[in-house]
């Protein structure tokens, strides 16, 4: 019989550390496509890979240094392709073997993948027709249906009607810590290492059951209930690393797990993954404890020395998890709808503020906005707390003490 496969766009660290690995193990070849030549070309010559799981176990007796324990696991069964070969593209969507579509290439360029995905469903519907599912892993709300909208705008009406019966479109939350790959010498490219920790919650309603695939795959859990996972996921871990990096970059930390070591750092991470907390069980009804415990682990989850996690990586894009439904605004809304008192995210929000960093272009503009309009009207039109509300204020105030922090 010949074997099922998954094409998954963006070979980069999710690609290769998380969603490529759990289709392996269900089954699938999973062909990436990716712009990247080079890594494209290296999938091509070795067909496989190790994912290394970085454990976060400390040496006992010697509380300051992480004891590197961790365990390996190979991922055969993988081929690429570029994005920029349409013809490549489209050739595996008309495979009747293909079965499934995933991506994780950062939601700005899901338009860029748009016109490849929608070519591709053209060519599989006038081949054979066949049944297939795509789920976009990207950290965002609803990021599956916003690629799907993205495809639709290339089809036409009657294609469009064809991808609404014989695609699923599902929404899912991505859960796990895959920093760049880093130590693995240049003899082993593709190489990546992650936490142990993961969790992938498909939205089991929006799937196609009547094709082929047998769900769920390895490691996923289908759920009726998405927006619990999502909402769990972007406002708490999100939600931490985002604060501890924009604080950690302040006060000149280079890693996340330095930065969370840092008591005046931690009590407001704490302290904002609390007023989320809160929040949290009132909108989807969590158990108290269950959920304390998920920020306990949560928390512990950036004490990892070995991931070494830069915090401009976890800080990058500062526009967009200003985003009113993403990890900072996300909770602090929700706060306010059940009349939580939220000063610990609005810090959060206020050290996002003063994310300066020089090759990040979402980092400059934000600073023009400041220079431009001053940090109350900034706040405003970046936040929707405008100028005068308790909200603004206190993040205007936050801001100026945070200052200096940077100053120290
Ligand atoms: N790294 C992490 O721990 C997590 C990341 N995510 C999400 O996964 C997504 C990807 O993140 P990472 O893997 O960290 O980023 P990454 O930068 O390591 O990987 C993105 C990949 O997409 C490729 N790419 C760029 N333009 C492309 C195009 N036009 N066509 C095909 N491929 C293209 C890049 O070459 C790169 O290989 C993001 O949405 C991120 O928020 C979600 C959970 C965890
Ligand atoms: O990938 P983004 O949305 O820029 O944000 C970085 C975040 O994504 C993750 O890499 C994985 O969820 C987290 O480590 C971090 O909070």
């Amino acid at each position: 019989m010949p074997q099922k496969k998954a094409i998954h766009f963006g070979a980069g660290n999710i690609g290769r550390g998380f969603i490529g690995p759990l289709l392996v193990q269900s089954g699938y070849h999973v062909v990436f496509a990716d712009v990247d030549a080079h890594v494209i070309d290296e999938l091509n010559a070795k067909h496989s890979y190790e994912v290394h799981i970085l454990d976060n176990a400390a040496a006992p007796g010697a509380e300051d240094v992480p004891k590197k324990k961790e365990r390996r696991e190979s991922i055969d069964s993988v081929s690429g392709i570029l994005t920029t070969h349409m013809d490549q593209v489209i050739r595996e969507f008309e495979d009747p073997n293909m079965q499934i579509v995933t991506t994780a290439v950062g939601p700005p360029i899901l338009e860029k993948i748009a016109p490849a995905i929608a070519k591709g469903l053209q060519g599989r519907r006038r081949v054979h027709g066949g049944v297939l599912n795509v789920i976009a892993c990207e950290n965002m709300v609803h990021q599956t249906t916003l690629l799907k909208d993205l495809v639709l705008k290339h089809l036409d009406a009657d294609d469009a009607a064809w991808a609404e019966t014989h695609v699923g479109w599902a929404n899912c939350s991505v859960d796990r810590i895959v920093p760049p790959a880093q130590g693995f010498g240049d003899s082993h490219p593709l190489d990546v290492g992650v936490e142990d920790f993961y969790e992938w919650a498909v939205d089991e309603n929006a799937l196609k059951k009547d094709g082929e695939v047998q769900l769920p795959l390895a490691g996923m859990k289908l759920t009726q209930d998405l927006e619990g996972y999502i909402h769990r996921k972007l406002f708490t871990l999100n939600c931490g690393h985002a604060i501890t990096a924009y604080l950690g970059y302040l006060k000149g930390h280079q890693t996340v797990d330095q930065a969370i070591k840092d008591p005046q750092i931690r009590d407001i991470v704490k302290g904002a993954l609390e007023e989320s907390g809160y929040a949290l069980v009132k909108k989807h009804g969590f158990n108290e404890e269950e959920h304390q415990e998920y920020i306990a682990k949560t928390i512990s989850r950036f004490e990892n020395p070995n991931l070494k996690d830069d915090v401009s990586r976890v800080g990058r894009q500062p526009l967009r998890k200003l985003g009113r439904e993403d990890r900072l605004l996300g909770p602090a809304y929700l706060a306010k709808q059940y009349g939580i008192p939220v000063p610990d995210l609005l810090r959060g929000v206020a050290a996002a503020f003063l994310y300066d960093v020089k090759d990040d272009p979402q980092s400059m503009e934000l600073q023009g906005e400041v220079e431009k309009k001053g940090i109350a009207r900034a706040v405003e039109d970046i936040t929707g707390f405008t100028v005068g509300t308790e909200e603004n204020e206190t993040i205007v105030k936050s801001y100026e003490e945070l200052k200096t922090w940077k100053a120290a």
